[in-house]
């Protein structure tokens, strides 16, 4: 059996980008970029009030009060192109350009106005109020490398280099396969003894989705071979990357590996020593990877962040290390000593610490709901008290 590390190492291998679009970039949110964006222009375009209030010259409020007639009036959008001269001031709001001769902002509440005269009695501080041409990038500039996601910040700056469309790496198309002859759609179960809900390929389309996948299927399949062969046969075809759910392990109807056996499946790994999500596997079949996930839903979701997500990270055009950033935090509960499978306990924050879920049963799916985190814990290391440092990553 290989370790979770060595593992993560042939999905590395194998998480390639799988080819690149251009797409409107009112479209683009969630993709990574597959070129830098390059600013077509600079911002602020040009040096702007950051508020709303007069735009004066500084050498005007050397004598206070002072009095400056009013002379012109700048809106974003539409700017005054006159120049405020020795004793004059111009009207300006927030994101209006500062017209030429004026070297600061005073705000409106510190200005008396009376007429066309703008009347400031006491000095409005040292603020001046303007935001520099470029103060934030420059036309030209790299404002997003290649390989970005380009998530709720990063879509704003793409948009705000004034991109149309971006360069983007495909999202890789994932097809979900259930097995088991006791799965049974949701809202169906209770009126058949012994069937359960089929919770699992929910779940495992949700994270997808999340590391950037576009799920193109979810079917749910009895535990007969023929069938299954036939599913799967189609399923290469129509996905880069097959994940199949349950009938990994050792069972007599655990058909999850012999139904990719007509495409003439490769196996990469099969079986990782770690507790939950033992019987985990990946192969490849035609041109699509295979990711085999265990039925068991807690084992199934935790298979799917530790291995199914950087493998879609990477895929989508992402780092795999992207995918699992780990970090560290304090017990708030006892850990007792692990066995000879590493482990990633799910655990929940408690104020500023982790505290283990009681219910550690790799069939857990309320206390799935209720796991913010997965606690790493090395093979046969030692009982950790509360208060101890531990290795998170975010569930
Ligand atoms: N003799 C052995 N038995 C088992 C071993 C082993 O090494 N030797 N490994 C155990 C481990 S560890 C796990 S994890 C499970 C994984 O088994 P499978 O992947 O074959 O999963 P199934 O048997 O199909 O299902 C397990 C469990 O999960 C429920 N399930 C399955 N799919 C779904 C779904 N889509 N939605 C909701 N629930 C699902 C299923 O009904 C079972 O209760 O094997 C151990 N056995
Ligand atoms: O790996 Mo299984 O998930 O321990 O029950």
């Amino acid at each position: 059996m290989i370790s979770f590390d060595e593992a993560l190492a042939h999905v590395r291998a194998v998480a390639q980008p799988l080819g690149k679009e251009v797409v409107a970039v009112s479209e683009a949110a969630g993709r990574v970029l597959a070129a830098p964006v390059i600013a077509r222009i600079s911002s602020p375009r040009s040096d702007v009030s950051a508020m709303d209030g007069y735009a004066v010259r500084e050498a005007d409020l050397a004598a206070l009060p002072a009095q400056l007639g009013v002379v012109g009036e700048s809106f974003a959008g539409s700017s005054w192109d006159g120049t405020v001269g020795s004793g004059q001031c111009a009207r300006v709001f927030t994101g209006a350009p500062v017209p030429a001769g004026a070297d600061r902002v005073v705000i409106q509440e510190d200005v008396r106005r009376e007429d066309d005269v703008a009347i400031v009695e006491r000095h409005p501080g040292n603020a001046r109020h303007i935001r520099k041409q470029g103060g934030d990038f420059e036309q030209g500039d790299e404002v997003l490398p290649a390989g970005r996601l380009l998530d709720k910040r990063a879509i704003v700056a793409a948009a705000a280099a004034d991109a149309a469309i971006v360069e983007v790496f495909t999202r890789p198309r994932v097809h979900i396969l259930s097995t088991g002859d006791e799965l049974a759609e949701p809202g169906t179960a209770a009126e058949t003894p012994d069937a359960i809900p089929e919770s699992v390929s929910l779940g495992v389309a949700a994270l997808a989705a999340e590391w950037g996948a576009e799920v193109v299927g979810r079917t749910r399949l009895r535990d007969d071979l023929r069938a299954m062969e036939v599913a799967a046969a189609q399923a290469i075809v129509d996905a880069d990357l097959v994940v199949v759910t349950g009938g990994a392990s050792v069972g007599e109807k655990d058909f999850a590996k012999t139904m990719f056996e007509p495409a003439a499946l490769d196996v990469i790994f099969a079986k990782v020593s770690i507790k939950p999500g033992k019987p985990v596997w990946l192969g490849r079949a035609g041109n699509a990877l295979v990711m085999g996930l265990p039925g068991n839903p807690t084992s199934a979701l935790v298979t799917g962040r530790l291995l199914l997500a950087p493998l879609l990270a990477g895929l989508a055009g992402q780092e795999v290390a992207d995918a699992l950033h780990w970090r560290s935090a304090r017990l708030g509960s006892p850990l007792d000593a692990c066995g000879a499978r590493e482990t990633f306990h799910r655990a929940q924050w408690i104020g500023d610490s982790v505290e283990l879920l009681r219910f550690q049963d790799s069939g857990a799916q309320k206390a799935l709901a209720e796991a913010d985190v997965l606690i790493r814990q090395s093979a046969h290391s030692s009982a950790l008290p509360l208060g101890s440092e531990v290795t998170i990553l975010d569930f």
